[in-house]
């Protein structure tokens, strides 16, 4: 890969420059942990309220520098990183952002970046540099080897680029150069409508009043994962989705068309039509997976061992995977390549671009799944509250509605919320299990 910068141009000593964090949330701790104890000084602040806190916290850090606002951060720091809510970024860059260093370089790690560099433009100083990131993660997951996104906006000096890359170089991240544009339209490919459906997931179950861990019908197999990232999902904060979802118009496209592929899929299931039904689905696995012919991202025995159920392999049932067959359909409605985005891709996109492989790749349970949604009804309540799910989410996403994603949220997150921990502890487990061996080919 050609480097967008001169790897060899000499650059500050580390003793020099401190980095800045504004917003020590989940995310905003893990950065100013790792880049401190790479040796860097780092400045941080949250809220004023949480300075107490924070400084106990932080108190044996003897790296990181707590401080009350993010002026005092702003204007003692040479890469300022904005860790707030995505919904908030305007708002918190028009407080602090004239505070800037003089040639101090700023950027952000909000999940969309249409609106973050809008405010970076608005507020900062001209003579500041802007290089915002992303890590295609959350908080909780070791960052070597997941995509890191940098996005080189505006360079005010050739130092600003190999500066930012060294100081993020201690995640041991896959850094990928974006434009904001790029990014946007990937992000919404990969995380946007995965979260959709892992969303409509939960409501569906919440509606249905089950825990789906305690049925027959999700055991087993990519149901592992079905219900795991769910609840690794609900389990984590709210604002992360609406953010990413709501503030990315390309989004808004694809969780639309999403909630329109599992209503054309339902209707013809609930209609008998087989013929329609198999003709449609086979097409779009048609389109998506022609041609592949390396193993399966996802094997057996690696998601057998990530259950929340007891049930026996025995006496698991087919399903009908309205959840899967809609996600292949609405990439090749909108005819997107998933494969295509690998390159800057989450655990959890990779994860359930593993299980609609595993469904499609292997001609006999995708039989199954066809003759299982067109002529039993073992499913058909639940792909009923599915189908309402789905449909929800996008009429929420689109209105760009914060409040009413919220009330959505936190109602399934009451409803699951007394499994999170072991959720949290076997999705962590799943998620490095699997992915290494996805990524080692084995
Ligand atoms: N969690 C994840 O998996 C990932 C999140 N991201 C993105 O990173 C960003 C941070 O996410 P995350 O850490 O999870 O969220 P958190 O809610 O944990 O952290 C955000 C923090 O910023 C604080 N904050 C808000 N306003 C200000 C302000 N004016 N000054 C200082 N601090 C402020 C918040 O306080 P308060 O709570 O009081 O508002 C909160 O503590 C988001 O934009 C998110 O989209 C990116 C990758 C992964
Ligand atoms: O992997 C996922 O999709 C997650 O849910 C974690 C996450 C959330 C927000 C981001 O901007 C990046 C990663």
């Amino acid at each position: 890969m050609t480097l967008p910068y001169d790897p060899n141009v000499d650059l500050p000593p580390q003793s020099e420059i401190a980095v800045g964090i504004i917003g020590m949330g989940d995310m905003g701790k893990m950065y100013a942990r790792r880049i401190s104890a790479a040796g860097w000084r780092v400045n941080a602040c949250d809220r004023e309220e949480k300075y107490e806190t924070l400084c106990e916290e932080f108190a044996e850090h003897t790296n990181i520098h707590i401080f009350r606002n993010g002026h005092l951060v702003s204007r003692q720091s040479d890469y300022i990183i904005y860790s707030v809510e995505a919904e908030h970024i305007s708002k918190v860059v028009a407080q602090y952002g004239p505070s800037t260093k003089l040639g101090a370089i700023v950027g952000g790690q909000t999940s969309c970046k249409a609106p973050e560099i809008a405010a970076f433009e608005a507020h900062l100083p001209t003579d500041v540099s802007i290089i915002p990131i992303h890590s295609l993660h959350g908080p909780g997951v070791n960052p070597t080897g997941q995509p890191l996104i940098i996005i080189p906006h505006r360079l005010r000096n050739p130092v600003a680029l190999p500066l930012v890359v060294s100081i993020v170089s201690c995640f041991k991240s896959k850094h990928q150069f974006l434009s904001a544009v790029e990014h946007d339209r990937i992000t919404a490919d990969t995380q946007a409508v995965t979260h959709a459906a892992f969303l409509s997931m939960g409501t569906a179950w919440t509606c249905n009043s089950q825990f789906p861990w305690e049925e027959t019908r999700w055991s087993g197999g990519i149901e592992n994962i079905k219900i795991n990232i769910t609840l690794r999902i609900y389990s984590n904060k709210w604002h992360v989705y609406a953010g990413l979802a709501i503030l990315n118009p390309s989004a808004q496209e694809q969780i639309r068309q999403y909630a329109t592929s599992t209503t054309e899929l339902f209707k013809l299931m609930i209609s008998g039509n087989r013929a329609e039904f198999s003709r449609r689905v086979k097409a779009a696995g048609e389109w998506v997976f022609k041609g592949r012919d390396t193993p399966l991202l996802l094997r057996d025995d690696l998601l057998d061992r990530f259950s929340l159920s007891g049930v026996p392999k025995a006496g698991r049932k087919p399903n009908s995977h309205l959840t899967l067959l809609a996600m292949v359909d609405s990439w090749h409605c909108l005819r997107i390549n998933p494969y295509d985005h690998m390159i800057c891709s989450t655990p959890l996109f990779r994860l359930w671009l593993g299980s609609a492989e595993y469904l499609f790749r292997q001609p006999e349970l995708l039989e199954d799944s066809i003759r299982f949604a067109v002529e039993d009804d073992t499913f058909r309540s639940d792909d009923l509250e599915f189908t309402v799910a789905a449909r929800g989410w996008s009429e929420v996403v689109s209105f760009g509605d914060f409040a009413s994603y919220r009330k959505r949220f936190e109602g399934v997150q009451r409803f699951f919320e007394n499994r999170f921990a072991e959720a949290q502890r076997v999705g962590n487990e799943m998620i490095t299990t699997i992915l290494s061996h996805t990524e080692e080919g084995k």
